[in-house]
């Protein structure tokens, strides 16, 4: 069903270099399509495989052929989102965006606990102390590791960690030791059933990711299925993709944390000449045209790179 809908689908590439490195990229690439119902985003990192991507695929056809569900909110509240920066560059993009809430990369490779402390409490000091951080380990620590980590960064006051340890058995087992919430992100999304995985010892909050959950609806289900409290975030993409997300978001029945859906603030350009960037710290719930996709036009090596992709994950 989903092939047959996507079969027309006319793939067009698109190129951006990154302000600040970020989970190893300095560039950001991926597809856009168009269909009857609008702009899709398929943009899966290079390190998905076909059978891992063919989910990133199935979101970009329903935004491009179907559509989305009803809104249920007209504005979406969002983060920040702070790479593994200095002190002083985590400080300044917090003031500048106007959010409320920060998310602070932690344990990047190479960097030591010093400098997480010191990001996170520039990014206290910027919010003052009404502000939310969240904290994203993308799942480096091991267990003993994380509680002293949390420990220590939890006293400028963390809302919740983000995926601390890579298993769930090693989430299950930090939540006893520690008082903070923890969020499963790659433990959803990077799972073979997003929809079966037991959660219920391992988290607090679950993360949900469109393209990697193969579509709005799609998350909508694994938000159900879960039953937790729930976060709408970014896999990096251009406006098209963060639509995506915003429309989720915008369908939850309950928001009660801002989602990490500012992160065209991490690009040098975009595909629109009206990027979806944070406002008083929330995204209008709106479509996305990108009058913009020339200036982004991806070097040929990467254009048939993209092509061989989409044939990939349609065959
Ligand atoms: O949640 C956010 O604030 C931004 C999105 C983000 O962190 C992210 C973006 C691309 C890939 C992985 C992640 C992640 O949450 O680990
Ligand atoms: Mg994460």
């Amino acid at each position: 069903m989903i092939a047959a809908a996507g079969e027309q689908l006319q793939p067009q590439v698109w190129s951006v270099p990154l302000r600040t490195r970020f989970r190893g990229l300095d560039v950001r690439d991926g597809v856009l399509v168009r269909g009857p119902a609008g702009w899709g985003e398929f943009s899966p990192f290079w390190d998905y495989d076909v059978a891992e991507s063919r989910r990133w695929w199935a979101a970009a056809v329903e935004a491009a052929c179907e559509g989305w569900p009803t809104p249920v909110r007209r504005t979406v509240p969002v983060n920040v989102t702070v790479p593994a920066v200095d002190a002083d560059r985590a400080h300044a993009i917090v003031t500048a965006s106007g959010c409320r809430t920060a998310k602070v990369k932690v344990a990047e490779p190479g960097q030591s606990r010093a400098d997480d402390l010191a990001r996170v409490e520039a990014v206290r000091d910027a919010l003052g102390p009404s502000g939310a951080i969240r904290v994203d380990a993308n799942a480096a620590w091991d267990v003993d590791t994380a509680v002293g980590r949390i420990r220590e960064l939890g006293r400028v006051g963390l809302e919740y960690v983000e995926q601390p340890c890579a298993t769930l058995d090693e989430l299950a087992a930090l939540r006893r030791r520690i008082d903070v919430p923890v969020a499963v992100d790659e433990g959803v999304r990077r799972s073979e059933d997003p929809l079966r995985v037991d959660l219920r010892e391992a988290g607090d909050v679950v993360v949900l990711k469109v393209q990697p959950l193969g579509g709005v609806r799609a998350a909508l289900r694994v938000a159900e299925a879960h039953g937790l409290p729930c976060v709408v975030s970014s896999a990096l993409e251009s406006s098209v993709g963060i639509a995506a997300g915003v429309a989720l978001a915008a369908a939850l029945p309950e928001l009660p944390f801002a989602c990490g859906l500012a992160t065209v603030a991490l690009f040098t350009g975009d595909v629109t000449s009206e990027p979806l960037l944070p406002v008083d710290g929330a995204l209008p719930v709106r479509a996305v045209e990108p009058d913009r996709l020339a200036d982004l036009a991806a070097p040929s090596d990467v254009e048939v790179r993209w092509r061989a992709r989409v044939t990939a994950v349609r065959g």
